[in-house]
């Protein structure tokens, strides 16, 4: 079941969801999290890492998983999903370096990697709490639009509407990466509790759009959770803008 809930603007939406996450952490200080990238979470993060300077969340127990990552960027790599982790979250905060996960994209063999990180997950109970964002399109993570998908960790090709939407984050689009590795949506709707973030006009389409569906469309990936018992959609008006009955 999707639960949309509508914020003012950016900032709230990202407190809001920020105390989820400290909400969850209370409940459970060893929470598994899968956190996301993109413009989208910055603020979140940047929530998180405060609350941690300020002792308001501890995450001194706490896991957390990247969903998906770039191939073949290093963890050093400014452009990587798991240094942007790094930048925005983790060296502000107390998570513990050997409790940070991202998939190795550099391993000689990324179906062995893609199995070694889904095992991992599941050995650590699956996620507690999943937070993600949206592509225009509908992709999460970076499970695109496609006519099948591995409910696991898998290697991707991304599609030129990701590359072109990613481009902005690079010098050159050239410089975008064309493959990456990424959860499946299966692995993703394990998680005991999922928070969805987005804002923005360029988010009012698929939100409509994830607001309207009532079934599975392979082609629009963010459908698949709709087999999830309880999904928090947290967006801010200009993202709503497209539903007359949040607006
Ligand atoms: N792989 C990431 C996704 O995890 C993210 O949700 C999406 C939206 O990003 P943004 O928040 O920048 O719109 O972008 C990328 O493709």
């Amino acid at each position: 079941m999707l639960n949309f809930t509508l914020t003012d603007n950016y900032a709230e939406m990202s407190t809001l969801a920020a105390k989820r996450v400290a909400q969850a952490l209370e409940r459970k200080p060893d929470l598994v999290m899968a956190l996301p990238t993109g413009g989208t979470p910055i603020g979140l993060l940047q929530e998180m890492s405060r609350m941690a300077r300020d002792n308001e969340a501890d995450f001194s127990r706490a896991y957390s998983f990247n969903i998906d990552e770039y191939i073949p960027l290093t963890k050093d790599d400014p452009q990587s999903y798991y240094w942007f982790l790094e930048n925005y979250f983790y060296q502000h905060a107390n998570l513990p370096v050997e409790n940070r996960f991202v998939p190795d994209v550099l391993a000689a063999d990324l179906a062995v990697e893609c199995a070694r990180y889904e095992r991992m997950i599941q050995d650590y109970g699956n996620f507690d709490l999943a937070v993600l964002g949206i592509g225009h399109d509908g992709h999460i993570g970076f499970n695109e639009p496609h006519s099948t998908h591995s409910p696991v960790c898998h290697v991707i090709d991304l599609n030129d509407e990701t590359i072109e939407a990613n481009a902005r984050f690079f010098e050159r689009r050239e410089d975008v990466p064309r493959q990456a590795i990424t959860l499946g949506m299966g692995t993703i709707l394990k998680s005991k509790e999922i928070v969805l973030i987005a804002n923005g006009e360029s988010k009012a389409h698929v939100m409509k759009q994830l607001y309207e569906c009532t079934a599975i469309d392979p082609l629009f990936p963010a459908s698949f959770l709709l087999l999830h018992p309880d999904v928090t959609i947290i967006c801010d008006r200009e993202a709503a803008s497209l539903i007359p009955s949040l607006r």
